[in-house]
């Protein structure tokens, strides 16, 4: 299976998208939001200025599922099955359609289901064009595929696939990242593979929020990990390649949510983590000598996906309500700022028989 790039610029920076979800008040018309999706052009009108932001894709409020998709996954996922790894991440604030994007509109949609995200139509995807290959070729392409799925909550790990819902720990070894502890399953099908995220799905801690009726209180990280073996002639090629879908809990504005208690402290967490991550990407683009990526999970989990061996595609997602104006801003700003950072994606070598 060839690595392709098929929609994507060639080249080694993020694939930077916009998606803006629908308007929660209905009576809220006058939105600040202007979207150009031909030029893949946001404009941000506040108060006395317009602020422009120049992404990869703009999709406006009416877009499907399916478009998000196809532009900003479905080369990540061709990328993944010829043996490079990916990263697909969803990043806004509290409310503007993170899940929505990355999973759905409920845990468990059906296959046919216009509203299916991300990573379902990924996983039906790369299972689709797996069992192609190896029924054409039974006796010389093979492939296994495994999943784990973690989260991050309050600065601890856990693992979402177990039931006691363990905590792990995260080692940073040579030019890997260990997940140490964290349950792996071997999955030979869409729907098993179905089954771990959503069963890990429904572990996930989520909370009724004043801004979301069930706001993520974690960042999420489902993770497929692929090998193939091929027999091409006299060449024997087995790739290794890892993919992340990561769904981020969003920013929250203490002012807006009133959060108190267990919710403000998760609040102040989820925003500590969210800030580290805007100060790496920061200095990737700055090309910085020295990225800290150890000094919070979240960034050394997705080391990786930013300035490392992977290709990456930022959502970025927005309300279009304008008392969310300074968040909106916040996050295109941050979307700008991935806009200069570089990834050395790598295709490891072929062995010869
Ligand atoms: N494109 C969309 N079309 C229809 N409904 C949407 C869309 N995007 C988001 N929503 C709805 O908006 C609400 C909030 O979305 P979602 O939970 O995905 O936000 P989030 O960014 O993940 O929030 P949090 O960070 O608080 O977890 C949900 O009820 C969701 O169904």
């Amino acid at each position: 299976m060839k690595a392709s790039s098929k929609k994507m610029p060639k080249g080694e920076n993020l694939f930077i998208a916009a998606k803006v979800r629908p308007c929660s008040d209905k009576k809220n018309l006058r939105s600040p939001l202007i979207t150009d999706s031909e030029n893949s052009i946001i404009t941000v009108k506040s108060t006395n200025k317009e602020q422009r932001f120049h992404l990869n894709n703009v999709f406006d409020e009416n877009a499907t599922q399916e478009k998000v998709y196809d532009i900003v996954a479905q080369p990540i996922v061709d990328d993944f099955l010829g043996g490079i790894n990916g990263t697909i991440f969803a990043y806004g604030q509290t409310g503007s359609g993170k899940t929505y994007t990355m999973n759905g509109n409920k845990i468990s949609e059906t296959s046919d289901s216009p509203t299916r995200g991300i990573i379902p139509r990924s996983i039906e995807s790369i299972f689709e064009i797996l069992n192609v290959q190896s029924k054409k070729d039974p006796r010389s392409f093979t492939f296994s595929v495994k999943c784990r799925f973690i989260e991050i909550y309050n600065d601890t790990l856990y693992d979402l696939l177990q039931t006691n819902n363990a905590a792990i720990k995260i080692l940073a070894s040579g030019e890997q990242i260990l997940t140490v502890g964290a349950a792996e399953f071997v999955v030979t099908s869409v729907e098993e593979c179905l089954l771990h995220l959503r069963n890990g799905w429904k572990n996930r801690k989520t909370a009724e929020t004043s801004m979301n009726r069930e706001s993520s209180r974690s960042h999420a990280i489902f993770m497929l990990t692929l090998v193939t073996e091929e027999i091409k002639g006299t060449f024997f090629n087995r790739r290794t390649s890892c993919l992340n879908f990561v769904d981020l809990a969003g920013s929250e504005r203490q002012k807006q949510t009133k959060n108190t208690g267990e919710l403000l402290k998760e609040g102040a967490c989820i925003n500590q983590d969210l800030s580290h991550l805007a100060t790496v990407i920061r200095d990737l683009g700055d090309a910085k000598k020295y990225i800290p990526y150890r000094d919070r999970f979240l960034t050394l989990l997705l080391r990786d996906s930013l300035g490392g061996n992977s290709r990456t595609s930022v959502i970025v997602t927005v309300h279009p309500n304008r008392e969310f104006v300074g968040d909106t801003l916040s996050t295109l700003n941050f979307a700008e700022n991935c806009k200069k950072v570089k990834n050395k994606a790598k295709l490891k070598k072929i062995n010869r028989l």
